[in-house]
């Protein structure tokens, strides 16, 4: 490929130049990073991180090329890509194609060769703010004007841009367990260990109403992880209040733990940066003991809330790094959440047994 000129623009005016990856064009987004060293593309069709620009902190991308089982979701999400250096041949003898092929025919626009160390740090200092970037428009008057008319993401409702239009099924009818699953934008990896763990499974389009999830007979309600302000989702909270009264096992992963909070009256809070990547320690209260997590939030539960409402709420994990509350259970409820992955894929694995605590709440409940 010819290496074609292409600039990122941040709100607050900092600039950086590289070269145009992917698809030359423009596109905006809230500039987030991830610093996971693996699973590039795992991370770009998580719906998780739909709006939002991606900084890699990986120097490598694209060097084991992709391929459709590494998917969570049927396409890329992510408004556009900031990395270091962009490889084209890759070494994984199954792979399908190039990044660059890839990422052309899913029609996402990057930038590659920028200072991805600098970059973060500059986010790490100033926060979360929105950019631009464009391989085909270098006039930056031009640029900033259609950065300005990009929307913030506090506040943002992006759920039902990336929600499954219509409910459909997956797994066996015989199997022993129901979980309806309410999609504000679920990774498939979550989907695959319900199945694993002999669960019949019936994922719902965002605004689907109760009546409809409950005419499933579903053993277990699940609220998925998915992009945007959770202070933005009333709709999904009031579903999740009523949920929550059908006294079934209830179990919800990061927007899901949020809406969660919601519907227990637990504000959420836009974060200053946020948390992604694949090595941030939480510890679970209940157990004493520590795991590794993979994480991808910019949203978090307001701590004070949840310790003004100790007799509603209980906190069951703890941030490591800093402290922000990783888990909650409902006080008097089989309901609980967490705001990380236990589904991470790539790994670390420490945290499934988060599956297995909700598959186990299903046949206590059924017993
Ligand atoms: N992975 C997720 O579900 C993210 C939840 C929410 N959009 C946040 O950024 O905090």
């Amino acid at each position: 490929m010819d290496h074609q000129r292409a600039i990122l623009l941040l709100a607050d005016g900092t600039t950086y130049e590289g070269k145009a990856v992917g698809k030359i064009g423009t596109t905006t987004g809230e500039i987030c990073f991830n610093t996971g060293m693996t699973g590039y593309q795992e991370v770009f069709t998580d719906p998780s991180y739909f709006g939002q620009l991606l900084v890699t902190t990986n120097a490598h991308i694209g060097n084991y090329g992709t391929m459709n089982a590494d998917t969570e979701s049927d396409s890329v999400k992510i408004a556009g890509l900031i990395c270091k250096n962009f490889t084209v041949p890759y070494s994984r003898q199954i792979a399908e194609s190039s990044i660059q092929d890839y990422l052309e025919g899913e029609g996402l626009v990057g930038i590659s060769d920028v200072d991805t160390r600098a970059l973060v740090r500059h986010i790490r200092s100033k926060g979360a703010m929105n950019g631009i970037i464009s391989s085909e428009t270098f006039d930056m008057d031009e640029l900033k004007k259609q950065l300005d008319a990009a929307p913030d993401m506090d506040g943002l409702e992006l759920s039902s841009k990336v929600t499954t239009k219509e409910a459909y099924t997956l797994g066996e009818e015989s199997a022993s367990y129901r979980v309806a699953v309410l999609d504000l934008g679920t990774k498939q990896n979550i989907l695959r260990n319900f199945l694993r763990r002999d669960c019949y499974v019936k994922v719902f389009p965002a605004k689907a109403s109760i009546e409809d999830i409950m005419s499933f007979s579903p053993d277990g309600l699940f609220v998925s992880n998915g992009p945007g302000d959770p202070g933005a989702m009333d709709y999904a909270v009031d579903t999740a209040k009523e949920m929550l009264e059908q006294e079934k096992p209830m179990f919800g992963i990061c927007l899901g733990h949020q809406i969660l909070a919601r519907a227990v009256d637990i504000p959420t809070y836009k974060m200053h940066h946020g948390h992604r990547g694949i090595n941030h320690p939480v510890k679970n209260l209940i157990t004493g003991k520590s795991e590794i997590t993979s994480q991808n939030h910019g949203f978090g539960v307001s701590p004070e809330a949840i310790a003004a409402n100790a007799d509603k709420v209980e906190v069951t994990h703890r941030n490591l790094n800093d402290d922000t509350i990783e888990g909650i259970r409902i006080v008097g409820k089989p309901a609980f959440s967490v705001q990380y992955h236990p589904e991470a894929s790539p790994g670390p694995h420490d945290a499934d047994y988060l599956f297995d605590q909700f598959v186990d709440l299903i046949k206590e409940n059924k017993a």
